[in-house]
């Protein structure tokens, strides 16, 4: 007979290390606790006529304060659903979703209202849906402040201008915005959605009702309101010069963040010329779970089950091959 005492007693934890590692997991900061943005495991079902649609299964994404990043995604991926949660205009059905400190599942009404005014602003695709059209470009962008209760036209004023001034259209402030171009009203669009200072500023397809070098000015408008603002961007674009702009790109699918492109640059040196250099990086969520891009599976047949195996310094996956022996 097999004596299995002492195995079973070397595996069984003492109390004493039990409580050590209960308070160690107690301890551990929480999924995104630096975090600006923080979505975890977000899940959005809607139901229309019966039918449940999951624009949203689960996904997490973290982005830290003074980041301008870009969110890209085949269409219907969620990345509007995510968009209009973040923006405070629609409710996750599970998951947890924290911007600056707020707790957008929990929010009432009153919270809702004043974060919308003061923690998030927005710039929308329709050029028409961000301006009033019987204000000035100025009158526009004091609007937000006069909402919120900010005392004194003068200051008002002097933000505003200060503000069309660093997007480059200054000089278009007594102009409404059908004396403006679609491109100019966009500037003006991020003035008004800057007026608040808010600490994120989210954008969907705001490139996207114009040719590539008028968006290219727009990208630069938010450049300059991330960096002379600090304020943290995310972009939600189809447009693959603002997609390659940026430091970091995260690609949606099915309702979950997938891929995420990270660039930097490189100083060769041997000649001491500057590159920029890219990579893209597979999500690895809490549970473990990857999500490995399609055409690399496809290329090398992968379905259903895959070989791992555990190397020193990596992990190799490699096609079932339990079928071949
Ligand atoms: N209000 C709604 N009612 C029912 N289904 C919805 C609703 N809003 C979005 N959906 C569905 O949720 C999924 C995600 O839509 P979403 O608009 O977030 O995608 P998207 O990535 O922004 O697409 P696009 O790039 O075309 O704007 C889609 O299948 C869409 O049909």
């Amino acid at each position: 007979m097999t004596d299995t005492s002492t195995t079973g007693a070397a595996s069984v934890a003492t109390l004493a290390e039990l409580e050590q590692r209960a308070a160690s997991r107690r301890e551990r900061p929480a999924f995104g606790h630096d975090a600006l943005i923080s979505c975890d495991r977000l899940v959005r079902i809607f139901t229309a006529d019966g039918v449940e649609v999951q624009a949203l299964q689960g996904l997490d994404l973290l982005v830290t304060k003074g980041e301008l990043m870009a969110l890209v995604g085949a269409s219907g991926s969620g990345k509007s659903t995510l968009m209009n949660i973040l923006a405070g205009l629609d409710e996750p059905t599970a998951g947890q979703a924290r911007v600056a400190g707020c707790d957008l599942l929990s929010m009432g009404a009153k919270e809702r209202l004043r974060y919308r005014r003061e923690i998030v602003g927005f710039v929308w695709q329709q050029t028409a849906r961000n301006l009033l059209p019987y204000l000035t470009a100025a009158q526009n962008v004091a609007l937000p402040m006069q909402l919120r209760g900010v005392r004194g036209k003068a200051k008002k004023a002097a933000r505003a201008e200060e503000l069309l001034e660093l997007l480059g259209v200054g000089e278009l402030r007594d102009r409404r915005p059908t004396q403006l171009s679609g491109g100019q009203q966009q500037r003006v669009a991020i003035a008004v959605a800057l007026a608040n200072d808010p600490e994120v500023l989210l954008a969907d397809e705001p490139t996207g009702e114009l040719d590539s070098a008028t968006g290219r000015q727009i990208f630069e408008s938010f450049r300059a309101a991330n960096e002379e603002l600090g304020t943290t961007i995310v972009i939600v674009t189809h447009d693959q010069a603002v997609a390659t702009e940026v430091r970091r790109t995260v690609a949606i699918r099915d309702g979950r963040t997938s891929t995420e492109v990270l660039r930097h640059t490189r100083i060769d040196a041997t000649t001491g010329e500057e590159h920029l250099v890219a990579r893209e990086y597979a999500m690895l969520d809490r549970a473990g779970r990857l999500q490995l891009p399609a055409d690399y599976t496809e290329t090398l047949g992968m379905r259903d089950r895959v070989a791992l195996e555990l190397e020193q310094d990596h992990i190799g996956v490699w096609p079932d091959d339990s079928g071949s022996n």
